[in-house]
């Protein structure tokens, strides 16, 4: 069986080499980095944080440019190899048509992914906190772009946004999923012994994740996939066994992606999550995930 996790865009998938090993391993499909019109270096390090409880992130969009997974996409042998998406997170509307240009010019079986978490005007909240603008975006794409595509959501918290972004998202029947959730923004880690935060970038404010956002990204999960009828919702967030994957699969999920568990313990955990899911459906009964798939019981 085609294994239902894949990687969280950002982890194991910045350079060829990173791609080259999700593509080897026991993922059902792989995800680039969030790349820009032109390479960046990213934010001064620490930029990344491991904590007990999971991940603290300010990375700043390291990539090397849109051309160079333009590149992979079009050396990819897509008949022998498990789905490839392209996240794409440019740092203005332009520079986000310019490259989905780029990539439907090329018409590759790659799956573009939106990151709605980019960057929108200075001192305008990212895209996914300002839906007019999110939806001039989505309305600017939708005039050439004419494939499935999909969008990363960052976490909402108010039954309104949730309303209000799913209102925004069923305008548009290419949009074929979304992927609920990016990092909870703007936490801070502190170092008590050291009095300190413990990322250098925007004096320590960074996106959680880990366990510290499991129960965000399974709210987020299960509220969408009740609003967007005829869409897939794809879970992130907290993932690190079978269980975790199993509470976003009840919740509605389609597929599972690991970040701050896969950048700690490497492609194995998708070995090792994959084989607890299955055990835990075994003890459960189910043959399959459309068994118990958005079958979370309420009381
Ligand atoms: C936060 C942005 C830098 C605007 C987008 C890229 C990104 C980053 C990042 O590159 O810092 N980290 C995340 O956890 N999620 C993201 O979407």
């Amino acid at each position: 069986m085609t294994s239902p996790l894949y990687n969280a865009s950002g982890v194991m998938c910045r350079s060829v080499e990173d791609l080259e090993a999700m593509r080897a391993s026991s993922s059902g499909a792989l995800i680039t980095k969030s790349c820009t019109l032109e390479p960046r270096e990213g934010n001064p390090e620490p930029r990344y944080f491991v904590t007990p409880l999971g991940s603290i992130n300010s990375m700043g969009l390291p990539n090397y440019g849109y051309q160079y997974y333009l590149d992979y996409a079009e050396k990819y042998d897509y008949a022998n190899n498990k789905p490839l998406f392209i996240s794409i997170s440019g740092m203005s509307l332009a520079d986000n048509l310019t490259i989905i240009k780029a990539f439907h010019e090329r018409a590759l079986p790659c799956i573009l992914e939106v990151n709605l978490s980019c960057p929108n005007l200075p001192g305008k909240p990212q895209l996914g906190y300002d839906l007019p603008a999110a939806q001039h975006a989505l309305e600017k794409i939708c005039e050439f772009y004419d494939r499935p595509f999909g969008v990363k959501l960052p976490p909402y918290f108010d039954v309104s946004h949730f309303d209000q972004a799913a209102e925004v998202f069923n305008k548009f029947d290419l949009l074929k999923y979304v992927t609920c959730i990016n990092s909870v923004g703007n936490g801070l880690v502190i170092d008590v012994d050291a009095e300190s935060v413990v990322i250098k970038p925007k004096d320590g404010l960074g996106g959680l994740g880990g366990d510290y956002v499991l129960p965000t990204a399974l709210a987020n999960v299960r509220e969408f996939v009740r609003r967007l009828p005829g869409k897939q919702v794809v879970g992130c967030g907290g993932v690190k066994s079978g269980r975790e994957a199993f509470m976003h699969i009840l919740a509605g999920a389609t597929a599972v992606q690991v970040g701050s568990c896969l950048y700690e313990e490497g492609v194995g955990a998708f070995d090792r999550i994959a084989q607890e899911l299955k055990d835990l459906m075994a003890a459960k009964g189910y043959q399959k995930l459309s068994d118990f798939r958005g079958k979370l019981k309420t009381l």
